[in-house]
C-alpha cells in the first residue's frame, strides 16, 4: 500500500511543481520580465471581435488594436469591397447585397475568414475581427474554427450607441479605400479637401453610406447581429463600451477592459497559489 501512496505523492509534487513554474511563468508574462516583451502584454497577441452598428467607430479603434498586439486585423466589409473593386463575380454579388443593407451569405463569409486565419502571416499572434461574426451561426463556426488549434476568443467587445448618434456619423462618412482610413466631412475633415492626409489619394464615400441603406443596415444589425451579443455574453467574455464618447475616449475604455483581464488573470493565479497552499 505504502509504495501506491508514496508514487502518487511524488506524482502530485510533480504537478504542483509544473503548475507553480507556470504561474512564475504567467506572472513574469503580466509583469513583462519574462524578456519576450519590450512593453506589458504589447505583444502577446490577442483574439478577439470588435462588434456594433455601422458608425459605432470600429474602423476607428480597431486599427490601434492591431498596433498594440501585432495581431492582423480582419475587416470583412474592407475584403468585400475589394472584391467589389477588382469586379470579381464575388464583389459584384456582394455589391447587390450590401447596396441594399442585407448579409453576404455565412458561408461565403466563414470561408474567407478561415481562408486569412489559415493562410495570413499578421494573423500568427492572434486577431482582431471587425463585422464578423455577424450572425450567430458565424459565431459558431468561428468556435469551431478555433477549436481544433486549442484556440478560443479571448474577448467580445461590442461598441454601445443610438442609433439617432449614426446617420450623422455615417452620411458624412469618407474613406481612404487602400488604408481604410476614414474621416468625417464635418467631425474629423482631412486636412485637404476629399484627399487622404498621408498619401494625398482621392476619398471616396461608400456606396451603402446613405440614410435609406443605413436604415436597412441598422435594422439587419438589431435582428441578425443582437443575437451575437447574447452569443457572447453566454460565454462570458462579452464586454460593453460606451461608443457616443469621443475616440480617445473610446480607446481608453478599450484598454480598461485589456487591464482587468489582465489583473484577473493575476488574482486568478493568486487564488491558485493560495488553494495548493503556496501562496507567498
Ligand atoms: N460577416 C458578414 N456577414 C455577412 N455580410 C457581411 C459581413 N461583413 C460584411 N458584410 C457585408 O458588407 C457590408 C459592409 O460591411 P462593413 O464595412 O463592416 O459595414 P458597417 O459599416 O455596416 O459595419 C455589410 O452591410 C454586409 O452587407
Amino acid at each position: 500500500m505504502a509504495p501506491i501512496i508514496d508514487q502518487l505523492v511524488d506524482k502530485l509534487k510533480g504537478t504542483v511543481d509544473k503548475l507553480e513554474a507556470r504561474v512564475a511563468e504567467l506572472e513574469a508574462r503580466l509583469e513583462g520580465r519574462d524578456g519576450t516583451s519590450s512593453s506589458p502584454a504589447s505583444d502577446d497577441g490577442v483574439r478577439m471581435i470588435i462588434m456594433g452598428p455601422p458608425g459605432a467607430g470600429k474602423g476607428t479603434q480597431a486599427p490601434r488594436i492591431k498596433d498594440k498586439y501585432r495581431v492582423c486585423h480582419l475587416a470583412t466589409g474592407d475584403m468585400l469591397r475589394e472584391q467589389v473593386s477588382k469586379k470579381t463575380e464575388l464583389g459584384r454579388q456582394a455589391k447587390k447585397i450590401m447596396d441594399q443593407g442585407g448579409l453576404v451569405s455565412d458561408e461565403i463569409m466563414v470561408n474567407m475568414i478561415k481562408h486569412e486565419l489559415e493562410n495570413n502571416t499578421e494573423c500568427k499572434n492572434g486577431f482582431i475581427l471587425d463585422g464578423f461574426p455577424r450572425t450567430v451561426a458565424q459565431a459558431e463556426r468561428l468556435d469551431s474554427m478555433l477549436s481544433p488549434r486549442s484556440q478560443t476568443l479571448q474577448h467580445a467587445v461590442e461598441l454601445q450607441i443610438d442609433d439617432g448618434l449614426l446617420v450623422s456619423r455615417i452620411t458624412g462618412r469618407l474613406i481612404h479605400p487602400a488604408s481604410g482610413r476614414s474621416y468625417h466631412k464635418i467631425f474629423n475633415p482631412p486636412k485637404e479637401e476629399m484627399k487622404d492626409d498621408v498619401t494625398g489619394e482621392p476619398l471616396i464615400q461608400r456606396s451603402d453610406d446613405n440614410a435609406d441603406t443605413l436604415k436597412k443596415r441598422l435594422s439587419t444589425y438589431h435582428d441578425q447581429t443582437g443575437p451575437v451579443v447574447g452569443y457572447y455574453q453566454r460565454t462570458g467574455i462579452w464586454r460593453g463600451i460606451d461608443a457616443s464618447q469621443e475616440p480617445g475616449q473610446v480607446w481608453k475604455s478599450l484598454l480598461g477592459i485589456f487591464n482587468d483581464d489582465k489583473s484577473s488573470v493575476s488574482a486568478q493565479a493568486g487564488n491558485l497559489m493560495s488553494k495548493l497552499g503556496l501562496q507567498k
